[in-house]
């Protein structure tokens, strides 16, 4: 499949000279119509302790368990993921919006995490205590697109809380996901 792919792609690494982009500002209007979920990517170790906001999250493959996670290379946190190569998505439940706005801003880093509890699972980074789902991850891969690096993730660790509402970003707004919980 791989092989094939490759032998479709022009030279230019599949962007084509003669087809024009579209415009930053009509592609974000147009993502803005995506719902996603919304998390909380942390990080700790020798290049000491950060956390972001992200949306552009999803699944790669699960063998081996692998999540990929967009960061802007512009980013505050940016140096700071690139030297731990560990990190922890952290999916974010109905009550986090606020937690939410703390990471997604220009908020000094201590008080983004003394707004919430954290705990450790096997990487040392920190794993919010009341998350829908936390992924503990070493960073397995890195590819650089555009503005953003995309950090390939796998899975060493894992905590679910079965007990919670979801929360999506969905039209520059949240919105709470409800699914049936048992009584
Ligand atoms: N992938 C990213 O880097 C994202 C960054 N953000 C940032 O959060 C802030 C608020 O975002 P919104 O309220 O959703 O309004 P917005 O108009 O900045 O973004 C609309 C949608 O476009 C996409 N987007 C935004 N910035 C992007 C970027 N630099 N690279 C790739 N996709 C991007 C996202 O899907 C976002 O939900 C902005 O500063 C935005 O840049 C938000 C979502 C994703
Ligand atoms: C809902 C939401 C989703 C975001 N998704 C991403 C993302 O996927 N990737 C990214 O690099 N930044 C994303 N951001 C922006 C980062 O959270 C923000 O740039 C980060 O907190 C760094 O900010 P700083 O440079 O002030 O520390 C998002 C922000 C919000 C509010």
């Amino acid at each position: 499949m791989q092989s094939t792919l490759n032998a479709t792609l022009p030279a230019t690494n599949g962007v084509s000279t003669d087809i024009p982009a579209v415009e930053k500002q009509e592609f974000r209007d147009a993502m803005a119509h995506l719902g996603s979920a919304v998390n909380i990517i942390t990080t700790d170790g020798p290049g000491g302790q950060a956390g972001f906001t992200a949306s552009a999250v999803c699944s790669v493959t699960d063998t081996p368990p692998t999540l990929l996670v967009c960061l802007n290379r512009s980013a505050s946190v940016y140096p700071i993921f690139k030297e731990n190569q560990v990190l922890c998505v952290n999916t974010l439940a109905d009550c986090h919006e606020s937690l939410s706005n703390l990471f997604g801003g220009k908020t000094p880093m201590e008080q983004r995490f003394d707004a919430a509890e954290w705990t450790q699972l096997a990487t040392g980074s920190p794993i919010l205590s009341n998350a829908l789902v936390s992924f503990d991850c070493k960073v397995t891969q890195v590819t650089s697109v555009g503005t953003h690096d995309i950090l390939f993730c796998e899975a060493v660790a894992l905590r679910r809380n079965d007990e919670r509402h979801g929360l999506v970003y969905f039209d520059r707004r949240y919105h709470p996901l409800m699914r049936q919980l048992t009584c």
